[in-house]
């Protein structure tokens, strides 16, 4: 039976000062560009979280040494190579940017899972693989990577409609690639076009020459030297303590947010005002405030992260809403728009799927179970929603560790 948590109501206007751990996507950027360059990198203030151990372990399996004891962690690359056996939890990140590394490795790489991992989408990066010259088995979890010492590169047209992450895995490899790589998206639209831009950055942040147009991104073959990197708090993960403000009409400031940042949570500040919050910021502070909570009609493709809690918001908010663009999250840690639909109507929320999204009719809601389906960003959502609904009780909350362990007590300091 799993655990569960019964998630606190805010008892008046919350007034908190929030300081957040690094973000899972730059860390994990960060490590995979260390292990692919000349010489020792220093990570500084990375995330630790299931997903970014997950990673350092994926690293440390194929050859790379990550010493991750202190605060900041240290990465010497090391010979790539095989056997070994990877395992990648439930991380896209891990699952779509290892296997990439894994092809430029002597021999085989077995590469496995959470029994859900193996439902996510793979096919179109590990087919591009093939065409750039891996060796690789299998469309899905479970696969094996057998590698040469080298991949070919080249170009190669797939569709990432699945996950921007199907890109963002071969570009993060591809200078090491023999003829570095073109890629070139034909389909629906990629989505996270926040999270393509970080990539690129980062690529080039780490010595890499990229070049891109819509749909098009080029990577030149060349050395990697990531040096020393930054990791800037998970803005992402801002959004349940500053929707907090919001379901309160309190007050809710989060540290050290960059004033300039490729990160999709940078958008809250938006998303948040159109919502009905006054949104400031000051020296790296950004401070909400709530008052009403208002619906809204949104694309969140670029900014699919943020979804779950805007939902909740959306769920307590005095209009309608329309949550568009995010169809590929069906293929998330679960299928988040049916989990979304499933536990808001089950505490007697009126949401309802449409093919690229979710429409939330507002409705008085009580108590009962929230169901979370090992996901993170559902346990955020159903903390949000007990704020304003007394009884609710959260399912695992232990699985927010995938991306933020600290989420209970960091949301309890903030109701004190
Ligand atoms: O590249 C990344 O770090 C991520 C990209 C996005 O994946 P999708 O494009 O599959 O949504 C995002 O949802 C995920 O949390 C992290
Ligand atoms: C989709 C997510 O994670 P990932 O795809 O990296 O597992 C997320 O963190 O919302």
């Amino acid at each position: 039976m799993p655990e569960m948590w019964s998630a606190p109501v805010a008892a008046g206007p919350v007034d908190a000062l929030v300081t957040l751990p690094g973000s899972k996507s730059m860390t994990n950027r960060a490590l995979i560009l260390a292990a692919l360059s000349d010489g020792e990198s220093l990570v500084r203030r990375p995330l630790r979280s299931r997903d970014t151990l997950l990673m350092a372990g994926a690293l440390r399996a194929l050859g790379a040494s990550v010493d991750d004891a202190g605060a900041d962690w240290r990465i010497v690359p090391g010979e790539l190579r095989g056997p070994a056996t990877v395992d990648v939890g439930l991380a896209g990140t891990v699952m779509r940017f290892v296997p990439p590394v894994a092809a430029l490795a002597t021999g085989e790489i077995r590469f496995d899972g959470d029994p859900y991992a193996r439902k996510r989408p793979m096919g179109a990066i590990l087919a591009a693989l093939r065409i750039l010259g891996a060796d690789v088995d299998g469309d899905a979890l479970p696969f094996t990577v057998r590698g040469t010492g080298a991949v070919p590169g080249g170009s190669v047209t797939i569709d990432a409609s699945g996950s921007s992450q199907m890109v963002s895995g071969l570009l993060l490899a591809a200078p090491r690639y023999g003829k570095g790589a073109e890629v070139r998206h034909e389909g629906p639209p990629v989505p996270s076009g926040a999270h393509l831009t970080m990539t690129v950055r980062m690529l080039r942040d780490a010595g890499a020459t990229v070049e891109t147009e819509p749909d098009v991104w080029r990577v030149q073959p060349g050395r990697l030297r990531a040096g020393e990197i930054d990791i800037e708090p998970d803005l992402s993960n801002a959004a349940p303590f500053l929707a907090a403000a919001l379901v309160s009409g309190g007050r809710v400031t989060v540290r050290d947010w960059p004033a300039e940042t490729t990160q999709p949570g940078d958008e809250l500040r938006h998303l948040l005002a159109a919502m009905g919050a006054s949104v400031s910021y000051e020296d790296g502070d950004l401070t909400v405030r709530g008052g009403a909570v208002h619906g809204i009609d949104v694309d969140l493709g670029d900014v699919n992260e943020l979804t779950c809690v805007i939902a909740a918001l959306a769920a307590l908010a005095d209009g309608p809403s329309r949550l568009r663009g995010i169809a590929h999250m069906r293929g998330h840690e679960t299928d988040r728009l049916a989990a979304l639909t499933t536990e808001i109507n089950g505490l007697g929320g009126d949401v309802r799927e449409h093919p690229d999204g979710l429409e939330i009719r507002p409705r008085p809601l009580h108590g009962g179970v929230f169901h979370t389906y090992d996901d993170h960003r559902m346990v955020m959502a159903g903390a949000v929603l007990g704020l304003g609904v007394p009884g609710v009780e959260v399912e695992n909350l232990a699985t927010v560790g995938k991306t933020l362990p600290e989420f209970g007590e960091l949301w309890a300091e903030m109701l004190r």
